[in-house]
């Protein structure tokens, strides 16, 4: 991550009511246990913002929470300055400044997308609805669990008081997963890279761009070959979650946690100067993609705000992969509206 030129911390939040309150979904599950301790620790939003925590947790997994909360307090972390705990999301929302939608029904055997998708819906309408009742004017929502996206859309669409822009779902982690492929090919580090985007959804049909990231200020597209571009980097960046799931014999937790903060520090702190980051957010038709869509784009932020870079070339290939993720993303919120959850 490139910590350069920043603006001062935390832009838009509203710190003279208090801590900033962080509402932490799935918070006893494996991204939330590699979480919870960078956001006390002040990673999150910066090292002088102290942090108030909300857990929000099914029943059955509150006394879980209750343990990773007992050793957040063993931390004595100087900038948390408590733990609310709770499984009602009225509850966990009430108030909160950022909220990181990280629970989510994992697809299990012989579920199909369309029972995926209802299981999450019962589970982001509520969340969504209850942002909207009880979360403070300023609050921004990072989307993690998955299908992250459409998880996003349903949140959204359930919170018709709260602008659609605060409303993001997680493609950092590609971006990411991007740079350090992008490095390990070319033997430079990843801070060498700049102008990375992700396009699309947070699935296997993301298209990381290579055409406009920059190495050493080069266009990346002109110092790899075409081939291993095309048959290498992207199924290996786009199928990399796989590659966890087969090699941990679980979903990615670190990287994925590493990735919410990189994304929330970043919006409440501003990008680099000079680059941009990847983001996906509500679409306003920017490059043909429909608007409203939760659509990863490259995106800087100012003042607090994700905006969309805007301008880029897009090639033909290029264009028939950021195509074929947008449709794909266009069938996920057909499926969830003929379930009534937008
Ligand atoms: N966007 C990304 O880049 C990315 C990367 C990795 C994982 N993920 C997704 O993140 C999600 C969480 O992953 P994990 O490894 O932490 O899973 P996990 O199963 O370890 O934890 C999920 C937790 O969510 C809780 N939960 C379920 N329903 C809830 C609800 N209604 N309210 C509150 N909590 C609830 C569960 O009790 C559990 O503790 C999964 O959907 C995973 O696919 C996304
Ligand atoms: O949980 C998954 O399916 C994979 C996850 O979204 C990841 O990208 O690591």
């Amino acid at each position: 991550m490139l910590f350069t030129k920043r603006p001062p911390p935390t832009w838009g939040i509203d710190m003279t009511q208090g801590p900033v309150k962080v509402t932490v979904t799935g918070a006893a599950g494996q991204i939330g246990y590699a979480l919870l301790f960078r956001i006390a620790s002040g990673q999150l939003l910066g090292p002088d913002v102290p942090v108030r925590l909300s857990l929000l947790e099914i029943p059955q997994a509150v006394k879980a929470a209750e343990g990773t909360a007992m050793e957040l307090d063993d931390c004595a972390f100087p900038l948390l300055s408590g733990i609310d705990i709770s499984d009602d999301p009225n509850a966990a929302f009430d108030g909160t400044n950022v909220a990181l939608l990280v629970g989510a029904r994992p697809r299990t055997k012989g579920m199909e997308r369309g029972d995926l998708l209802q299981a999450n819906g019962g589970i982001f309408a509520p969340q969504g609805k209850a942002i909207n009742d009880h979360a403070a004017d300023d609050v921004r929502v990072l989307v993690v669990g998955n299908p992250a996206n459409t998880n996003a859309l349903i949140a959204q669409s359930n919170a018709p008081d709260v602008p659609a822009e605060r409303f993001t779902a997680m493609t950092r982690l590609d971006h990411n997963r991007a740079l350090s492929q992008l490095a390990a090919k070319l033997g430079v580090p990843v801070s060498a890279i700049s102008k990375m985007t992700i396009w699309g959804n947070h699935s296997a049909t993301q298209y990381p761009d290579l055409y406009n990231a920059e190495v050493n200020g080069k266009i990346a597209a002109e110092q790899v070959d075409e081939g291993w571009l095309r048959d290498t980097f992207i199924p290996t960046v786009a199928k990399r979650g796989a590659a966890i799931i087969e090699a941990r014999g679980a979903s990615s937790a670190a990287s994925a946690a590493n990735a919410a903060i990189d994304h929330v520090h970043d919006w409440v702190n501003g990008t680099p100067e000079g680059d941009w980051t990847s983001v996906a957010l509500p679409s306003d038709g920017s490059y043909g993609v429909p608007e409203g869509l939760i659509s990863s784009f490259p995106a800087v932020s100012r003042g607090g705000r994700w905006e969309i870079v805007q301008g880029l070339p897009v090639n033909a290939f290029s264009r028939e992969r950021i195509d074929a993720s947008v449709a794909e993303l266009g069938e996920e919120r057909d499926a969830v509206r003929q379930l009534g959850l937008i």
